[in-house]
């Protein structure tokens, strides 16, 4: 069990923010740690890597990192960090990057052996593709068997094939090592994919924190498709006039009335929805 209570105040661009979090986190559990930019996400990781001081209290298991007198430092808090930017030893070989956290080469073998980076374990970094970076990473945050695993953003450099990639291989890591886990993330198909729970923060404080279906669906099982998009463009086809919206990674056209033609400004975020229907879903 983890338990967070701490509070620090933040200079943001909107003036002073207090960031207050009181947070109990069960062993296994994997966090999805969402929220607007700037709502103070990335600092909480840092306050409980130990990289940044904070008023409060942190308890693993039975452990002090953090009270009023005391401050546990970083090396000595067993936790895993994954960075958006990899931050990897440029002039160690892959497998050197993971021996120089723990002289454990079976371990070793096997996580590069579950993110299929065997091969490339005599690699250096920058021969590496961004995806199998963030592997490596992964793997490396890994070796101490860390109490807990912090992920800031791990997949957002990535494009979206390796994206999906590397979740399933989050998630079968997960699954094996079972590491209590935090990851920031903004996309909610990888936090659906991912996370046992979801808690969203805004302004430092937490608005919202419950399972993923609860937290990150809309529709609340209303028979109603509902997208949030782009409006990217209005075409016009012989008589009729259509929308091409961006939703994620598609293009969606939808016919559109005159009223709408007027009204719509190209850039602008629009809604998609139907009213209720039966959907027909084909696998590919
Ligand atoms: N050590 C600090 N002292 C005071 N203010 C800070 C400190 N670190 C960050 N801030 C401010 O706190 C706010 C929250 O920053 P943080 O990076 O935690 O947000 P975030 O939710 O991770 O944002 P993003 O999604 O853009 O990465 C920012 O406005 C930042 O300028």
């Amino acid at each position: 069990m983890i338990e967070i209570n701490i509070n620090k105040l933040l200079h943001g661009s909107n003036g002073e923010m207090n960031l207050d979090v009181s947070l109990k986190i069960n062993k296994g559990e994997f966090i999805a740690l969402s929220g607007l930019s700037g709502s103070g996400k990335t600092t909480l990781l840092r306050i409980l890597a130990g990289l940044e001081s904070s008023n409060g209290t942190l308890k693993i298991d039975n452990e002090t990192w953090l009270d009023n007198k005391f401050c546990l430092a970083p090396q000595k808090r067993e936790i895993g960090f994954v960075f958006q930017d990899y931050a990897l030893f440029p002039n160690f070989s892959v497998m050197e990057n993971l021996l120089y956290v723990k002289k454990d080469k079976e371990l070793a073998n096997k996580l590069l052996q579950m993110t299929e980076m065997e091969e490339l374990k005599n690699r250096f970094p920058s021969t590496l593709s961004g995806g199998q970076k963030q592997r490596v990473s992964l793997c490396r945050a890994l070796m101490n068997r860390p109490k807990l695993l912090l992920m800031d953003e791990p997949l957002s450099a990535l494009d979206p094939n390796m994206r999906t990639k590397l979740q399933s291989e989050i998630l079968t890591l997960h699954k094996e090592f079972e590491t209590t886990t935090i990851m920031v993330s903004h996309d909610p198909s990888e936090m659906y994919r991912l996370a046992s729970r979801v808690v969203v923060l805004n302004q430092g404080k937490i608005i919202n924190d419950g399972l993923p279906k609860d937290v990150l669906l809309k529709t609340k099982g209303s028979q109603k498709f509902s997208f949030e998009g782009e409006l990217l463009d209005i075409v016009k086809v012989d008589v009729i006039h259509v929308a091409i919206v961006s939703i994620g990674q598609q293009l969606v056209e939808v016919v559109i009335g005159k009223d709408e033609v007027s009204t719509l400004k190209i850039g602008q975020k629009v809604n998609v929805s139907t009213k209720a229907f039966t959907p027909i879903i084909r696998g590919f």
